[in-house]
């Protein structure tokens, strides 16, 4: 990267990043965590070697890009903290809902910040990140952010209004999949497989299909009648599914996480 990272905050999604960041060949030397919970930075420390500390203004001091990787409850107190005057710092916010706009007044006008939406499979190199720019944020920002979250998955540029809809679909998405992956497993030990085999063929059936959509470029439907045989036994369960609401369900919890995301912006 030849730019030190800093990340303030070490908990799960900041861990998924360093993870794939030192996996993806960048020099733990290069990588620094701010994080209050001495545990965490006892695991962060002996997991990864990265630099580790429990004072957020000398993580920016040390810091060319700084990821805001603390609940978005505590952003106006960690950032009024830092104080003005950050302005050769870039600041990369992955928290949901918090808009670039109040990181830029809680940090000082001129503050360059990038958004981005990651997700947890960042930690097998297999995360989607939807990123936008702030205000005085520039192209090189932009580059470097693509740069960082390209090496732990697929990355998409977005209009700033968008990422709550990202947030719904993406963010939180792994824990709608692993519900489902859950569910499909309670269902094969109900009818008599046992967890373990139940689960490996549930997870590998999801990410086989996620492969197959991907690698086909074709829409989901299309791919969902070529399993569905006529009189068989597909259509009779996509006909229970309907009949439960399993579409509706998914996109009712959607539309409430894209709420709480907004909502969590207005904070
Ligand atoms: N977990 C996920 O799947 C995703 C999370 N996010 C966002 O990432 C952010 C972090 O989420 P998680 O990692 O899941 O939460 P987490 O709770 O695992 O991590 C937050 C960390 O911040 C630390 N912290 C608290 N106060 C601090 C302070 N004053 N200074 C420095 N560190 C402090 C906590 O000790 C904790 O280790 C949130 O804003 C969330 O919206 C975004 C995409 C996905
Ligand atoms: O649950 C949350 O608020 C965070 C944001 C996206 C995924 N986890």
């Amino acid at each position: 990267m030849d730019r030190k990272i800093g990340f303030i905050g070490g908990g799960n999604m900041a861990e998924a990043i360093i993870k794939g960041l030192l996996a993806g060949g960048v020099p733990a030397a290069e990588l620094a965590v701010s994080e209050p919970s001495e545990a965490r930075r006892n695991l962060l420390a002996e997991r990864y070697g990265v630099h580790i500390l429990n004072d957020n203004v000398q993580l920016c001091r040390m810091s060319d890009a700084i990821v805001l990787a603390v609940k978005p409850q505590v952003a106006g107190q960690v950032l009024g903290a830092l104080g003005a005057g950050l302005t050769d710092k870039l600041f990369i916010s992955i928290m949901a809902g918090v808009k670039s706009a109040a990181i830029e007044g809680m940090l000082g006008s001129e503050a360059r910040v990038v958004r981005v939406m990651p997700n947890t499979p960042a930690l097998v190199l297999q995360g989607a990140s939807a990123i936008s720019r702030g205000y005085n944020a520039t192209e090189d920002d932009l580059v470097l952010t693509r740069r960082i979250f390209d090496l732990v998955g697929t990355t998409c540029v977005v209009d700033e209004k968008l990422l709550d809809a990202v947030t719904g679909v993406s963010g939180s998405g792994p824990a709608y999949v692993l519900t489902f992956i859950e569910a499909l497993s309670d269902a094969g030990v109900k009818h008599g497989l046992t967890r373990d085999v139940a689960t490996a063929l549930a997870a590998q059936t999801v990410y086989g299909t996620a492969k197959l959509l991907m690698e086909s470029h074709e829409h989901p439907a299309a791919l969902k009648s070529n399993v569905a045989s006529p009189g068989g036994t597909t259509i009779a369960a996509m006909h229970s599914l309907d009949r439960d609401g399993f579409r509706a369900a998914t996109i009712n919890a959607v539309d409430v996480c894209v709420a709480r995301s907004k909502e969590l912006g207005e904070k």
